[in-house]
């Protein structure tokens, strides 16, 4: 029995409470941050350490602003069609290029197209000048000694041009903050060993997390630097934290993993041996086992190994205290009102960060949460904003009004074509070809079921429904149902394929399983899928016409959401057998018993159809790259894909 009693949680602090504990410990590194000098084309994204004044004014001097001549505008005025004006070249006009010096004696430019040369030594104009006119004034931009930027102000591109403009050509930027990560874990593999990573041993698995918040760090303006990975081993995780500290190379360290409360899990006791830990734990989710400490006057994280965990606990406190570092304010997100897809379950007392796609349908923002486990860093990746449950909450409601936070901007999200509905392969073609199309179309899509996305059509959640309901009396699918369920609301059906659905065995059909009749043997476990989905819908008649009883089928209860899912858990030995299509079995490696040829559709409110992605969907459906795309995955026809029929 692993001895847990040393490793308990300190009392767990809130967001707030924690981040204002950093602040107060670290303020001095606040204040103090470091200056180097750059030069200035090298200062992009650097932080101003002094305000910037212009050595030079811009223009320098007076310029011409066009090609033409030079006057004394005084000399032209009386100038007109009937009445023209002769000058003399040299002495009354100067001919000029645009950024000329002006001559001395001149104060205007009349451009070359509405000067007359007579000869070498006259011109002529029919019209007058005003003083001042077509030139750049000295000072006119820039006036020498003026204040360029401000302390702590961030160089862009467009500043670098001001700046050179000025006569500026270095200048004092903040020193970037050294960061030390620390990957622990005797688990971890690095992707530069020569393992190959498809046969890494069981248990062994590749470090990615410190590539991330090293890229976190770096997208900060600080300088993130990697350890190589460390073992489970206290003595060695204190002597590399040591030495970075002794070599005072670095403004902060980020140990990762170990956090938590396992028997392996060392890097509180690491941190406390060494210096002093001040938070353990912390009332969000993921991110609870934070860890925030000091060794000598340098902050120590202790950052969750899990990798949104880790994520949330750099955004949440790491970033703040890396800008402060540097003289910037915490950052805040952009926000935009959203109303949450589903109703969403949570514990009370602890604050929880849902990872959410968004989608606009008729103008509302609509927050679908992804996976909200802390291990699904794809659920980051996929994400387009953070939404926050308040502790003070146990959930919240279908179409609750919620602030999204946005991670991308909005502009992306009114870009987003909303699927909801049945899973099928053939969606990740749809939405590879509609990205690959650069017009800034994506697909984001949920898979909820068949019944789920006409409820969402019904509901105005969605652009798109995914579905494949057979009607049992008349055979033909998705039709009758649309006609029931989405009354009154003008739809058209686009015919995307047809599918084979069958049952999904590991390789060899150890179980000897020839059709749906097998699933109720003794011995064979199977694998659901969710109700309300078209694939459970076709089980469930099938049953119904063969008499069995889904009581006696072991593992008719337990349910998955796409035929991937199912694909894997029958891969992975969870059950012998599911029902499913054969794209998802070929993916996996697995045999397939064929069941039924089944009609899958998208239900598309007509009121959509001119919206540009919709066009470019349809584009897409119809073009032969996608039948010869879906072609490839096996188990699909394509005779009457891209097929729109109107209903209602
Ligand atoms: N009995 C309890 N167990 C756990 C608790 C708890 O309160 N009681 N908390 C859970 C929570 S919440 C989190 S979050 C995790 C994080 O704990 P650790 O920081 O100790 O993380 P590890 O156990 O080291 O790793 C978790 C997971 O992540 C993988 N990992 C770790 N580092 C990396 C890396 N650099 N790159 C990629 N993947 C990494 C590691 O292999 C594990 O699979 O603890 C729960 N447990
Ligand atoms: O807090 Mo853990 O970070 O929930 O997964």
């Amino acid at each position: 029995m692993p001895d847990y009693s040393t490793n308990i949680y300190l009392k767990k602090k809130s967001l707030t409470e924690a981040r204002t504990l950093l602040f107060e410990k670290f303020a001095a590194l606040m204040k103090t941050a470091a200056a180097e000098t750059v030069p200035t084309p090298n200062a992009v994204g650097r932080v101003l350490a002094r305000g910037v004044p212009a050595l030079r004014s811009s223009p320098a001097h007076h310029l011409s602003a066009m090609d033409g001549i030079a006057v004394k505008a005084e000399q032209t005025f009386g100038a007109g069609e009937t009445t023209p004006k002769t000058l003399a070249v040299g002495r009354e006009a100067f001919f000029v290029n645009t950024g000329n010096l002006l001559p001395a004696g001149t104060n205007a430019v009349i451009m070359i197209e509405d000067v007359h040369v007579i000869d070498d030594a006259t011109v002529e104009i029919l019209a007058p000048s005003f003083p001042w006119q077509y030139v750049r004034k000295a000072g006119e931009d820039i006036v020498a000694t003026e204040l360029l930027f401000p302390t702590n102000h961030v160089v862009t591109p467009y500043c670098v041009g001001a700046l050179l403009a000025a006569g500026v050509t270095s200048v004092s930027v903040r020193k970037k903050p050294r960061v030390l990560i620390l990957p622990t874990g005797s688990e971890l593999v690095d992707w530069e060993d020569k393992t190959d990573p498809a046969g890494l041993a069981p248990g062994k698995i590749l470090e990615s997390n410190s590539y991330m918040l090293g890229a976190l760090v770096r997208a900060c303006g600080a300088e993130p630097v990697r350890h190589p990975i460390l073992p489970d081993d206290p003595d060695t995780i204190a002597q590399a934290l040591k030495k970075a500290v002794d070599d005072g190379d670095y403004q902060a360290v980020m140990l990762v993993g170990g956090s938590s409360a396992g028997a392996k899990d060392y890097s509180w006791i690491v941190i406390d041996r060494l210096g002093e830990v001040f938070v353990h734990g912390l009332t969000i989710m993921p991110g609870k086992p934070l860890i925030i400490g000091a060794v000598s006057t340098v902050p120590v994280f202790g950052m969750p190994g899990y990798p949104v965990s880790a994520v949330v606990c750099f955004e949440e406190l790491v970033r703040p205290l890396l800008c402060r570092m540097q003289g910037l304010p915490v950052p805040v997100r952009k926000t935009v009102s959203a109303i949450l897809a589903k109703k969403t379950a949570s514990k009370l007392g602890v604050e929880e960060f849902l990872r959410v796609k968004l989608g606009k349908v008729d103008d509302i923002v609509i927050a679908t949460q992804l996976p909200r486990g802390a291990g699904s860093v794809t659920s980051l990746a996929d994400a387009d904003a953070f939404v926050r449950v308040p502790a003070s909450t146990e959930g919240m409601a279908e179409a609750q009004a919620v602030t999204a936070e946005l991670l991308r901007p909005l502009s992306d999200i009114e870009q987003t074509v909303v699927v909801v509905g049945s899973h099928d392969n053939t969606l990740d073609v749809l939405s590879d070809m509609i990205a690959a199309r650069g017009l800034g179309f994506k697909l984001a899509s949920t898979h909820v079921g068949s019944m789920g996305g006409l409820m969402a059509v019904a509901r105005g959640r969605c652009h798109v429904a995914g579905s494949h309901l057979l009607d049992e009396k008349t055979g033909e699918y998705n039709i009758s149902y649309i006609q029931k369920h989405l009354a009154g609301m003008p739809v058209k059906l686009v015919k995307l394929v047809s599918r084979e659905q069958g049952l999904m065995v590991v390789p060899g059909n150890p179980k000897n399983i020839s059709g749906i009749a097998d699933i109720a043997r003794t011995g064979v476990t199977f694998i659901n899928r969710q109700a309300g989905s078209g694939t459970r819908i076709l089980l469930d008649f099938k049953l119904k016409e063969l008499g069995i009883d889904p009581g006696a089928i072991d593992g008719y209860a337990n349910d998955e959401y796409t035929h991937m899912s199912v694909a894997i858990a029958v891969a992975s030995g969870v059950a012998d057998t599911g029902l499913g299509i054969l794209a998802a079995a070929r993916a996996l490696g697995l045999d397939f018993i064929p069941v039924v040829s089944e009609e899958y559709d998208l239900v598309i409110p007509a009121r959509f159809f001119d919206l540009p992605g919709i066009a470019t969907l349809l584009k897409v459906i119809q073009s032969p790259a996608f039948a010869e795309r879906v072609n490839t995955l096996g188990g699909y026809g394509t005779h009457n894909t891209g097929k729109v029929i109107d209903l209602g």
